[in-house]
């Protein structure tokens, strides 16, 4: 990304939105930055509840999107939250939005704790700065001031600061950013408990292993466009199972495989796609009968990043059969 900036939108008390089962409908967004279109018809919307990833390679369009509808950019389109409207003059729907857009925008001299009770709102203050400070597990540095912190405990913050007055939608742009292992599981479980309550959330990520562990539905956008939008499990069921099986002699293995028709790809073990059809009983069958000693066997499911990449790859296809 080209340029870089820090937005760090706040939450406001939950006011009178009205819970819709749609709780975000994005349609016909386009918005260009001077001749350079960056999103094209973007068009999806995210049930109340649900995780929603969103999904893009680096200048895909992901920060573009979260910031039309947080209404900090103008664009063409409608954006609506709870079925109001929202642009960059009309805001209302926003007060019940928490979000993190690339990095938190933190005062250097304040603490953690400072900052918290700066951007807390309603009569209870205190007890959503303790909250937060105690569900993130900030304890041991939330008195330091923030020029001290690590990128993990900023983003960490900034995710505290988006979720600190009981937001019903959250919008969080590659929230796991600087994290450690720790941390990870600890604001992974946060946002599956937020969800429980009923929160939604959008999340752009790369790591692609997190995303599928909370994820319920996924938006995958490719040079501004989206490729797809669907459950994660359609996702995910759109990527084969496949075997992976190490012998004593894998060449002659996959070129009895090849010659008996199944589907081999050498890796360090055989992966074998599992296909219409297919029998692991006539698979092992045909190797003991070769004489081959199957050293290790076990299946595994599709994952998203090889979802992912056919999805793009069908996508590549079709592009290249507009051409
Ligand atoms: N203010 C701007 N002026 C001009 N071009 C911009 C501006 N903001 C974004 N872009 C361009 O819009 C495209 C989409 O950028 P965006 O930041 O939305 O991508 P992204 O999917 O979030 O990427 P990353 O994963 O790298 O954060 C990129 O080509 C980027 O260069």
């Amino acid at each position: 990304m080209f340029y870089c900036i820090s937005v760090l939108i706040q939450t406001y008390d939950k006011g009178e939105i009205h819970l819709e089962t749609n709780f975000l409908e994005i349609s016909n967004l386009h918005k260009s930055f001077g001749h350079k279109n960056v999103l094209k018809n973007i068009n999806f919307s995210m049930q109340k509840g649900h995780i929603v990833g969103l999904i893009g390679a680096n200048g895909a369009g992901k920060t573009t999107i979260m910031k039309a509808i947080l209404g900090i950019l103008t664009f063409d389109g409608k954006i609506t939250i709870a079925n109001q409207e929202v642009s960059i003059n009309q805001h209302r729907p926003l007060e019940s939005v928490g979000a993190l857009i690339e990095y938190p925008g933190l005062y250097p001299y304040l603490t953690g704790r400072e900052q918290l009770r700066l951007f807390a709102t309603g009569k209870n203050r205190e007890e959503k700065v303790n909250n937060i400070i105690q569900k993130l597990h900030m304890e041991r540095f939330a008195n330091q001031k923030t020029k001290s912190y690590s990128l993990g405990m900023k983003q960490k913050l900034g995710v505290g600061l988006a979720l600190l007055n009981d937001p019903q939608l959250v919008i969080l742009d590659e929230p796991m950013n600087g994290l450690d292992p720790k941390a990870t599981k600890e604001l992974r479980d946060l946002i599956v408990s937020e969800k429980n309550n009923g929160v939604t959330f959008l999340i752009s990520s790369h790591i692609l292993s997190e995303l599928q562990r909370i994820a319920d539905d996924v938006v995958v956008i490719n040079h501004g466009e989206i490729v797809t939008a669907t459950t994660m499990e359609n996702l995910l069921a759109a990527n084969k199972k496949f075997y992976l099986i190490e012998t004593d002699n894998n060449q002659l293995t996959a070129d009895l495989l090849l010659r008996n028709n199944y589907q081999v790809e050498q890796q360090a073990a055989l992966k074998i796609p599992i296909t219409d059809n297919f029998s692991i009983n006539n698979l092992l069958q045909l190797l003991l009968s070769a004489n081959i000693t199957i050293l290790d066997i076990k299946q595994q499911d599709g994952d998203l990043e090889e979802s992912l990449l056919q999805v793009l790859d069908g996508q590549g296809a079709q592009n290249d059969n507009l051409n």
